[in-house]
């Protein structure tokens, strides 16, 4: 009989989540049944949408959402042998039972030498984000001046680094000094700290006084609203996230935004990943690419323990990750 360890959410979050709001449950798992699987959580994914989603998709005493990569430990099921590695969403918990719906198996040519848990940051969701987010909606050129915020994330850290590859230059804004550090280690031209500037107008400006032409936002809020007023003529802008925004109950009244895309002629957009759940591994195989060529350089902040996870998610929400933020079981 295995007993899984599961997070729950004690009540919907209100502002920033905290520790009170995490409950760890354990619970029997039944035998399996035929064409079921157990399988064991191995490394687990906090990732920004929780704080949103959770809102729309959870009650009260639900398992927070989530993603793993998991091992099959028992199987009735001979498509999912013992031993298999899967990217699943089964949510915060150690040990589940699946029918083998909505399992991804790790791309088939995962190197001996990469860990797993890169399945959940630069060759999966976060990578895929990063890699379709940046050339299908910004479509940078060579000689493009690129700005990203959230810059020394999961997601920020990979769009810099693809920017480099295509040619432009990188500005990059985080939000501690070490940040900065790391960015320029990974190759971005530029590199300020939002938090310390006297002025997002000024840093902009002086990051790159001919302005940007391609703009990948992380953040929203303020930070966009200077942004937007620095961009070059037709360029173009890829909202990714609103992070600066998502513990927000009261959506803030902001400048209007119009004129400036007006003036400028600006392409912005939005998306969601799964827009392009279809193409995953043609990206996947890109990204692996340039990792095994030493292009794409990748960073994990690991958080050891389930026990910690609440930390780990509230951690990353306030900073504390450079690259992408996982949990090992
Ligand atoms: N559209 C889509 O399909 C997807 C969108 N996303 C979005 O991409 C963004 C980055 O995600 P991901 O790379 O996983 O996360 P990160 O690894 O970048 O971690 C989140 C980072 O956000 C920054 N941050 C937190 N609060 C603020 C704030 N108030 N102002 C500015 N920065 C803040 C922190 O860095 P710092 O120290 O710099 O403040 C923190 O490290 C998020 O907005 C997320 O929702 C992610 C995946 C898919
Ligand atoms: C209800 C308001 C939502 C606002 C949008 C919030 C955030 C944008 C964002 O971060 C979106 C992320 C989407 C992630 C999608 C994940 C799924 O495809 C499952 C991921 C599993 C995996 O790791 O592959």
């Amino acid at each position: 009989m295995v007993v899984a360890k599961s997070w729950t959410m004690v009540r919907h979050f209100e502002g920033a989540p905290k520790p009170e709001d995490f409950k760890l449950v354990n619970t029997e798992l039944p035998s399996l049944k035929d064409g079921e699987l157990l399988l064991e959580s191995e490394f687990l994914s906090v990732d920004p949408y929780i704080r949103p989603y959770s809102k729309e998709k959870l009650k009260e005493g639900d398992i927070i959402l989530g993603s793993q990569v998991a091992r099959v430990v028992e199987s009735n099921n001979a498509a999912f042998p013992v031993g298999g590695y899967y990217v699943a969403y089964a949510g915060w918990t150690t040990h589940f039972i699946s029918d083998g719906t909505g399992l991804d198996a790790l791309p088939s040519n995962w190197p001996d030498n990469l860990p797993r848990s890169l399945a959940l940051g630069a060759v999966g969701m976060p990578g895929v984000t990063a890699y379709y987010g940046l050339l299908e909606i910004c479509k940078p050129k060579e000689g493009d001046v690129l700005l990203v915020n959230a810059a020394a994330g999961a997601v920020g850290s990979l769009v810099g680094q693809i920017g480099k590859i295509k040619g432009c230059k990188v500005v990059g804004s985080a939000g501690s000094d070490e940040k900065l550090t790391f960015l320029k280690e990974i190759g971005f031209d530029e590199a300020f700290n939002y938090k310390t500037v006297s002025s997002l107008a000024e840093a902009l400006k002086t990051a790159s006084p001919e302005g940007y032409d391609c703009y990948f936002d992380n953040v929203g809020g303020k930070f966009s609203d200077a942004a937007l007023q620095q961009m070059k003529d037709f360029g173009r802008i890829t909202v990714c996230g609103a992070i600066s925004q998502y513990n927000d109950s009261v959506p803030p009244s902001g400048p209007y935004i119009q004129p400036y895309i007006l003036f400028k002629q600006l392409l912005m957009q939005g998306f969601l990943v799964w827009t392009w759940k279809n193409r995953y591994p043609e990206a996947q195989k890109q990204l692996l690419q340039w990792i095994a060529e030493g292009k794409l350089k990748y960073h994990e902040h690991i958080t050891n323990g389930f026990e910690n996870m609440p930390a780990g998610f509230i951690g990353m929400l306030k900073g504390e990750n450079v690259g992408k933020a996982i949990i090992i079981v």
